[in-house]
């Protein structure tokens, strides 16, 4: 990790906009979305379906040009894929006929890089895969896959991680058992992360901050701060501070979402009896 002038924030997002051109016309997905990640930071994205919190997370990733705004990393513009930042997806995304240690050093072999093996080795100790290394994808889990997907992110020792609903396809407690797994590697490295998700429990569970979006176009509606110590117990997740957050998050989300299909529907109504 290269050293990091701490004036700037870790990831700074300035006023970022895209549209998607698209053959029915052009579509506003995000719109002048600002946000500072200070280094260090847990910050989960979670909004309705279709408020650009993908394409928010993928800009910042480098791998989505904006149509206007910016995304800095330590004060830098980042113009596309960057050393320092690693993503993972919902899907492990692993080459099927490669071992999970072929898989993960795949990347370094693309860069023509050499892998650290005793990093590696050291991730695939921590997220309990040790002595799978020489398996195949198929012969996985779906949760022991994004635990390669993990080390595949790591192993590059990036200084900020991205994570796009990792957890979406997994079970209810494979997916505990991974947001366990993140804060642990978290306390750890002290890796920032932003981590786009569909469930407030998790975002609750593992954020330092929780930034709402708003229905398309995708605006920074708000911005949580969850006031929990780590490391966290399940034990949160039953407390009344939780309980308000979660009811005043989903309040935001679904609130916004009716009070723009209203809006929608108003405007057809008023251009049919015109
Ligand atoms: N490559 C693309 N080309 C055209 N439109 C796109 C593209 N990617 C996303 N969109 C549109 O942009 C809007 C925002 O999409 P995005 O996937 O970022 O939202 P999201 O909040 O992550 O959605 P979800 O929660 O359903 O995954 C949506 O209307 C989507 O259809």
């Amino acid at each position: 990790m290269a050293a990091r002038d701490s004036q700037f924030p870790k990831l700074d997002v300035r006023e970022a906009t895209k549209v998607y051109h698209t053959r029915s016309g052009d579509l506003l997905a995000i719109d002048r979305c600002s946000l500072a990640v200070e280094e260090g930071e847990i910050v989960s994205i979670v909004g309705p379906s279709g408020s650009g919190k993908t394409t928010l997370l993928w800009s910042m990733s480098g791998l989505h040009h904006l149509t206007s705004g910016e995304i800095a990393l330590d004060g830098q513009r980042v113009d596309g894929p960057h050393p320092d930042i690693s993503m993972v997806f919902q899907d492990a995304n692993l080459l099927p006929w490669r071992t999970i240690v072929a898989n993960i050093r795949f990347p370094f072999e693309i860069k023509g890089a050499k892998p650290d093996t005793a990093w590696i080795d050291q991730l695939m100790h921590r997220v309990g895969l040790e002595g799978f290394g020489q398996r195949m994808p198929r012969e996985l889990s779906g949760g022991m896959q994004q635990r390669v997907a993990l080390v595949r992110a790591l192993s590059f020792k990036p200084s900020v991680l991205l994570m796009d609903e990792p957890f979406g396809a997994l079970d209810a407690f494979t997916r505990e058992e991974m947001n366990h797994l993140i804060e642990e590697i978290y306390l750890d490295t002290r890796t920032t992360i932003v981590l786009v998700t569909h469930s407030i429990d998790e975002a609750i569970f593992l954020s330092d901050r929780i930034v709402v979006m708003s229905a398309r176009p995708g605006r920074i509606a708000n911005i949580h701060r969850v006031p929990f110590e780590r490391p966290r117990s399940l034990e949160i997740m039953g407390t009344k501070e939780v309980f308000d957050l979660t009811h005043t998050i989903k309040s935001e989300i679904v609130g916004d979402q009716i009070s723009k299909a209203r809006n929608r529907k108003n405007a057809a109504n008023l251009s049919k009896a015109s």
